[in-house]
């Protein structure tokens, strides 16, 4: 590609360089080579203009910076946009020219990982090649990758997705996180269809009020999406009103599902302990459905699902067929082993107020005995939801071990105390596979352990160092132990 070949999105018709050959794009100096645009972020660590000569000197072919900052000196072409966010998106797509046919995104507070892996099944079992992107991962036809992002930068985004595209993959699904909204991180993605499943407290560290959080989801819908595309709504949800309306406003095609909903409507669902039976109406077509998953809210992630697959071409007698053989996404509600007296012991990724508040919800009506919770909260991460995740593990659980996930740069004991402070009686262990080793030899007949909070992660951040650490692994060794 030629410089002159990102016309319309960088200002290069006036350049001296129009004709320079791009080799790639990158918005990080570090990882700069010959031929590379360098797009200067203004980031919440630093302000990417400082690294502008870096880049220079790395052999950059141009500088793209935003409008208020000025970078002088250097004799490769320095082109002032905007919003360079933007500019790096579309420029990738651009650059990188492919993407599966079909992708939808799903936003949310919390169900984004599931939607995407559900979505994927649907259309698999539907016959299509299909793709998922999120918290997870990769997951695709021989690829199951770790992801370190919930949505990855563009660069790295349209990379993978012409990778996908080239390898024969036409849908994918991805989750839309607010941080990746919010950073335009999305821009340059053809979306056929977007999903919004629920808002809470989450991120509150980034977003100033929870308004401003609801806004970033929101780009999605009234800024990604084009105009007349579906969106599919999860009708139950408090925040569900001003996510139709603004869908509306912005000209989609606005499908609800849930008990409100009138795309897929939810008639009736009993909860067993690892399923649920959900009577849907389709098209006024009664569907009887035997959802293979633990967790009530798994339904509501089922729906959108389902909306997403039907809305993207699958016929919705397949589409809520499908749901019967779905998989849980890893770490989610994800029953790890039993106790030889047949205590459950779950692995959940529930560590946000609303999730936590679920995911204790969902097992009470199963446990005959008692809910055991071990949690914590991460460091460097938003403080105010602690005292708020203390105060529901103890008004739901029985017994509430406080134990560290991921302090990061923050005093580990510290972090507890924020949480303890709102939950009186609670164990304190710091030691993660020390608490739930504890946690599971404490268990009796009609017990339920849920250990939550890192879900798939596979590793423990302490410090600026990650350690190798699961929770299925703990809980497996645990329950081994407890065997011998
Ligand atoms: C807070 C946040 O979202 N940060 C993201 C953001 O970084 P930033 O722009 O703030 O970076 P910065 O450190 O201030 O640096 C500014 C610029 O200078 C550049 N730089 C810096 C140093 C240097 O020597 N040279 C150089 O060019 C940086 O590459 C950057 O472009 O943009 C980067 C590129 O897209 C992201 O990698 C980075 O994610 C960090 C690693 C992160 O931890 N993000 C988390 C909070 C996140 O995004 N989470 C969401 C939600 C998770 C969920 O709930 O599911 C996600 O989508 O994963
Ligand atoms: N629809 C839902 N409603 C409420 N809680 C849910 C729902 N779906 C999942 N959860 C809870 O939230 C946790 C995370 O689920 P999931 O990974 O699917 O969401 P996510 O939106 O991708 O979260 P994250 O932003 O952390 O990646 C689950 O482990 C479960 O505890
Ligand atoms: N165990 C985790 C979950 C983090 C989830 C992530 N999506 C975010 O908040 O950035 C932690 O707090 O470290
Ligand atoms: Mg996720």
């Amino acid at each position: 590609m030629h410089l002159k070949d990102l016309a319309g999105i960088l200002p290069v018709e006036g350049t001296a360089f129009p004709d320079l050959e791009v080799t790639g794009l990158s918005s990080d100096s570090r990882a700069v080579k010959t031929g590379v645009v360098f797009f200067a972020l203004a980031g919440s660590k630093a302000d990417g203009s400082a690294y502008a000569a870096d880049a220079a000197a790395r052999g950059a072919a141009a500088i793209v910076t935003g409008r208020d900052t000025t970078v002088s000196g250097l004799s490769i072409p320095v082109l002032a946009v905007d919003d360079p966010r933007l500019a790096l998106a579309l420029s990738a797509a651009r650059f990188f020219g492919r993407q599966p046919e079909t992708m939808v995104a799903v936003t949310g507070t919390a169900g984004k990982t599931s939607v995407a892996a559900f979505t994927r099944q649907i259309w698999e079992q539907a016959g299509f090649v299909a793709a998922s992107i999120g918290t997870t991962g990769v997951v695709a036809p021989g690829r199951n990758e770790y992801g370190s992002l919930t949505t990855p930068d563009p660069v790295a985004l349209h990379r993978l997705l012409k990778e996908l595209a080239d390898s024969g993959v036409t849908h994918a699904s991805m989750e839309a996180s607010s941080h990746g909204l919010d950073q335009r991180r999305l821009d340059g993605v053809k979306l056929a269809a977007g999903g919004f499943t629920n808002l809470g407290r989450d991120h509150m560290d980034y977003h100033p009020t929870v308004e401003d959080y609801h806004r970033a989801k929101l780009r999605l819908f009234d800024t990604l999406l084009p105009k007349g595309a579906p969106a599919i709504v999860f009708a139950d949800d408090p925040w569900s009103e001003p996510t139709i309306k603004a869908a509306k406003a912005a000209g989609l095609k606005v499908l609800t599902v849930g008990r409100h909903g009138d795309f897929l409507t939810l008639k009736r669902v009993e909860h067993e302990r690892h399923r649920q039976r959900a009577e849907i109406v389709a098209d006024g077509v009664l569907h009887e459905v035997d959802l293979p998953l633990a967790g009530d809210f798994q339904i509501a992630n089922a729906l959108v699902s389902a909306g997403l697959a039907i809305a993207t071409g699958t016929p919705s007698a397949k589409a809520l067929a499908a749901l019967e053989k779905l998989k849980g996404a890893p770490g989610r509600l994800d029953l790890v082993g039993t106790t030889a007296a047949g205590a459950p012991v779950y692995v959940d990724y529930a560590h946000k107020p609303d999730a936590l508040e679920n995911v204790l919800t969902s097992v009470r009506p199963f446990t005959t005995g008692r809910v055991v919770v071990v949690f914590g909260c991460g460091g460097d991460r938003d403080r105010g939801k602690r005292p708020i995740m203390g105060e529901i593990a103890t008004r739901l659980a029985d017994v509430v071990i406080v134990t560290d996930d991921n302090p990061r740069t923050e005093v580990p004991e510290t972090i507890r105390a924020a949480i303890l402070a709102a939950a009186p009686g609670a164990i304190e262990i710091g030691d993660r596979r020390k608490a739930i080793h504890e946690a599971v030899a404490m268990l009796r007949a009609g017990d339920t352990l849920i250990v939550a909070g890192k879900g798939h992660e596979e590793g423990q951040t302490i410090g600026a160092e990650t350690f190798h650490f699961s929770d299925h692994e703990e809980v497996r060794d645990a329950l081994k132990e407890r065997a011998a």
